[in-house]
């Protein structure tokens, strides 16, 4: 286990504080450091987030870009959040000259850091830090459908009432609207999901359309999301600083297609430690093979 690591969380907004408040309660063991254009705003984030780091003895401070370009993960959460209504696509505008800045203010970069994407849209963006950092790719990711995924298994658990540990399935392709779930290899304990009787009648199409539009339902109740991708960064934080090798659907360039997607991949200290090998059926290929082109017509006017 790597001790007195480094977390950088570049952005101290709502998502940037979740992740730092689950990385203390799940006992991450490395200093936090918080990073922001607004002075106040993340100097406040730090001093209320130390009221909470008794819980497991993880220390937290306000930082500078140059510090989180030395950190041992550096996590980009800087960037604006959807309104209700509108895309995270709708973002890359905006979020493409925040990520710009951010890096070009971090660098020169540890060149063993691992930058995990938060931000939105975190495929698009995840490739253009890629570029951007000139860290090996295995080094640079994103936080893909980690949490679409994670939606998915909570409701396949309900469902089967199960607990969401043996749950294996995923949302794959664009962490966004045209995101798939890969039904074919979903599995309870081994058994295909769909081959359970509960699953006899349900619509989905409908299941996949919810998942996909959960993050737009919390968006318009509450104005943002942020626990669930908290809970995600800190797992994730986990598995790097442990050398887990814990399997995660997450934004990785695809050589075939020339884009960043969520795919299942084994993470650890050194970042995407190897893509998975999952066989999708017909649908779900020209499902992915449809999110993955509509993501190429985003970033090449970016790139
Ligand atoms: N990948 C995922 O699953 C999820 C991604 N997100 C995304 O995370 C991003 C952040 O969301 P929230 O924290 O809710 O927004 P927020 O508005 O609460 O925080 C964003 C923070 O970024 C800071 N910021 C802006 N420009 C900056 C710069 N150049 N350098 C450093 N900091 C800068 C702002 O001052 C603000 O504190 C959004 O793009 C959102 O869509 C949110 C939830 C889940
Ligand atoms: C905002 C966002 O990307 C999500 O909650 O999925």
């Amino acid at each position: 286990m790597v001790k007195h690591s480094r977390i950088a969380i570049v952005g101290a907004g709502s998502v940037g504080a979740a992740i730092a408040y689950a990385c203390m309660l799940r006992g991450v063991p490395a200093e936090l450091v918080l990073v922001d254009i607004v002075e106040d705003a993340v100097r406040g984030q730090v001093l209320d987030l130390s009221d909470a780091s008794f819980v497991a003895n993880v220390r937290i401070r306000q930082g500078s870009f140059q510090d989180a370009g030395q950190a041992d993960i550096i996590i980009i959460t800087a960037g604006a959040k959807q309104k209700p209504g509108e895309s995270r696509i709708e973002l890359i505008a905006r979020n493409n000259a925040i990520l710009k800045s951010c890096i070009s203010s971090m660098s020169p970069l540890n060149p063993h850091a691992i930058m995990l994407i938060v931000a939105n849209p975190v495929d698009v963006l995840t490739a253009l830090a890629q570029r951007l950092s000139g860290l090996p790719p295995q080094q640079v990711f994103g936080s893909g459908t980690f949490l679409d995924s994670e939606r998915l298994r909570v409701y396949i658990a309900d469902k089967l009432k199960v607990s969401e540990t043996s749950v294996h399935a995923f949302a794959l392709g664009e962490h966004g609207d045209s995101q798939f779930i890969a039904w074919s290899a979903a599995r309870v304990g081994g058994v295909p999901v769909l081959s359970f009787p509960e699953f006899k009648n349900v619509d989905l199409n409908a299941v996949q359309k919810a998942i996909a539009r959960k993050a737009y339902e919390i968006i318009s109740l509450k104005g943002a999301t942020y626990f669930g991708i908290g809970a995600c960064c800190a797992s994730l934080c986990l598995s790097i600083l442990n050398d887990t090798k814990s399997v995660r659907p997450l934004s990785v360039y695809s050589e075939k297609h020339g884009v960043c997607y969520a795919w299942p991949c084994v993470v650890g200290k050194e970042g995407i430690q190897r893509r998975l090998d999952l066989e999708l059926s017909q649908e779900e290929n020209a499902a992915l093979e449809a999110s993955a082109k509509s993501l190429k017509e985003i970033l090449e006017q970016y790139a």
